[in-house]
């Protein structure tokens, strides 16, 4: 496994012992490569524990994820009260805010990381960051319905984001189409000191369905370390 994967596993595995009780019966569980390694966790559990609790996905990925290992999966319509959820970031800042969505996910996990009781991030070192923007330069992640992609990518740069651009598909001809049939426009502001203002620029514009912004949510993050231990910053 290579040193970012073990980070990865280490501050994921380290996450779900410190975060999952056996009294709780709804979590949530993110998307993205680092959350591979909590749904492993949650599956080393006692079986008898997985089999009282409901699992709610924030994607095709994460719902597969939880299929794949014989856990109940259900949604937010069913359980709306969360006990905690985990998920992945791009990258966090030293206040906690994140930016999501590297995977087109954060819609989703927007919703399941607000219906919780308590949000927890998994990630490693490379996205520990002072400011967003330091090192997840691709731009912030902004879900948008397709019929307005064209007017929302001009406002973006009007607002100051003069590299936005719709993400293309990789093995498929067109853009990224998410999991909720929208497209992505990742939006680069350069270092975002004010994450929540703009996150309240971004979602005012017409045709904006959700921004990957994660402004005052996670109560606490951990980060696999390169030199095997994994640093807790809280609230
Ligand atoms: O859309 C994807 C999600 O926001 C992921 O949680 C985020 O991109 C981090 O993914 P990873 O753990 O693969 O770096």
């Amino acid at each position: 496994m290579s040193l970012i994967e073990q980070a990865k596993q280490k501050a994921a595995f380290q996450a779900v012992d410190e975060h999952v009780l056996p009294s709780h019966r709804v979590i949530g569980v993110g998307s993205g490569s680092t959350v591979v390694h909590v749904v492993a966790r949650l599956l080393q559990r006692d079986p008898e524990l997985n089999a009282k609790t409901v699992f709610i996905p924030t994607s095709f990925q994460s719902r597969g994820l939880l299929l794949d290992g014989g856990l109940t999966v259900g949604d937010v319509e069913q359980y709306p009260n969360i006990d905690v959820t985990i998920d992945g970031a791009d990258e966090v800042d030293s206040q906690l805010n994140a930016i999501k969505g590297g995977g087109a996910a954060h819609l989703q996990e927007k919703v399941v990381a607000e219906a919780a009781k308590k949000f927890v991030i998994v990630a490693d070192y490379r996205k520990d960051s002072k400011v967003l923007g330091e090192q997840w330069t691709k731009g912030v992640p902004v879900e948008v319905v397709p019929f307005a992609w064209k007017a929302v990518l001009k406002k973006l740069q009007e607002q100051g984001s003069k590299n936005a651009n719709l993400r293309m598909a990789v093995a498929k001809a067109g853009p990224v189409v998410t999991d909720n049939g929208n497209f992505i426009i990742d939006a680069p502001f350069g270092l975002i000191h004010d994450p929540a203002k703009v996150l309240k620029d971004i979602k005012l514009l017409t045709g904006v369905v959700e921004v990957g912004l994660f402004c005052n949510m996670a109560e606490v993050a951990y980060f696999g370390c390169e030199d095997g231990s994994v640093t807790i910053r809280t609230k």
